[in-house]
């Protein structure tokens, strides 16, 4: 079989050139594009050089619909508004477009639909196999344990982390309401402060902390009568998010359009 053609978008970022890199390293893909945005000082650079790797021959460009052409898929861990006109980009190529952003509201989430009816998206706040094990686990714990355990999520990411609650701890959130059969929409409560009155019963709260160079911790705390679970996971390096994006663009290559997760890529949404 022919290898995979990707193309990577933030190919600057701190995950692009990890994806880069994951490209050069895995058998079966290749890398065709490298797509920053107008104007970014990265533009011309090669991407392999700037993965700290020998020069692979592609140059950081800004023309997305020329490198999606000759692609077969789309690595895209930029910004919301970036990875929406991506997806419009990508469906109209047909390509299979895995999206690692993190930081969607509700309404942009929702933009998402009308590309997933013609294009496979996969989307995931974390792609790494440990948290989407973990978020089966939560689901397991929520469900066994009950309302009088609640529940907190504490994360921590570098300082140059933009969005908070990360896309981890949402998804943990989701993971840990699907447990006890309600929805997370109803029931989180993000960035307390001052006379917040007692904790709500059956809130699912959440904590950010941002310092220093942290790829990312989650720890769920199932806080209970006289005893605690904390159920955690600590990322060492963003090479395990960059296989699991490969990952999902090798197995989402061929399958029907909609939108897919790392649960459905990994074989975990019936645990
Ligand atoms: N799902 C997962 O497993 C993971 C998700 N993430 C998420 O991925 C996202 C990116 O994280 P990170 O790599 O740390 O962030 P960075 O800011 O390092 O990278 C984003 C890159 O996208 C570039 N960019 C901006 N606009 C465009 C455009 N129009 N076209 C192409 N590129 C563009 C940025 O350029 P410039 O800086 O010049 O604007 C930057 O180089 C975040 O939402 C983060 O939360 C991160 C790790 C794992
Ligand atoms: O911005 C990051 O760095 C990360 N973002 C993702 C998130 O928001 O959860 C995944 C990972 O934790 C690193």
């Amino acid at each position: 079989m022919a290898d995979l053609r990707l193309v990577v978008v933030g190919a600057g970022g701190r995950m692009g050139r990890a994806l880069v890199r994951a490209i050069s390293e895995a058998r079966g893909v290749m890398l065709v594009g490298a797509i920053e945005r107008a104007g970014a000082p990265t533009l011309g650079r090669d991407a392999g050089v700037l993965a700290g790797l020998p020069a692979l021959g592609v140059p950081v460009l800004d023309d997305p619909a020329a490198a999606f052409a000759k692609a077969d898929g789309v690595l895209d861990f930029t910004t919301p508004a970036v990875s929406l006109a991506y997806a419009a980009l990508a469906a109209k190529s047909g390509l299979v477009h895995v999206i690692g952003t993190t930081g969607f509201s509700a309404e942009e989430a929702a933009q998402l639909e009308p590309a997933s009816r013609s294009a496979v998206l996969v989307k995931s706040g974390n792609m790494s196999l440990g948290v989407n094990l973990l978020a089966a686990l939560v689901k397991r714990a929520a469900a066994t344990l009950g309302p009088e355990f609640d529940i907190e999520i504490v994360e921590m990411h570098h300082r140059m982390k933009v969005d908070a609650p990360s896309g981890t701890a949402l998804l943990l959130g989701e993971a840990a309401a699907a447990g006890r059969g309600t929805a997370l929409n109803d029931h989180a409560a993000r960035g307390r402060d001052g006379m917040t009155g007692a904790r709500r019963e059956g809130d699912i709260g959440f904590a950010s902390l941002r310092g220093g160079t942290v790829v990312g911790d989650h720890d769920v705390v199932f806080a209970g009568p006289f005893e605690r679970i904390v159920l955690g996971h600590k990322a060492e390096d963003r090479m395990i998010f960059a296989r699991g994006a490969l990952k999902a663009a090798q197995w989402g290559f061929g399958k029907a359009p909609g939108l897919y997760s790392m649960a459905d890529v990994l074989g975990l949404t019936d645990i």
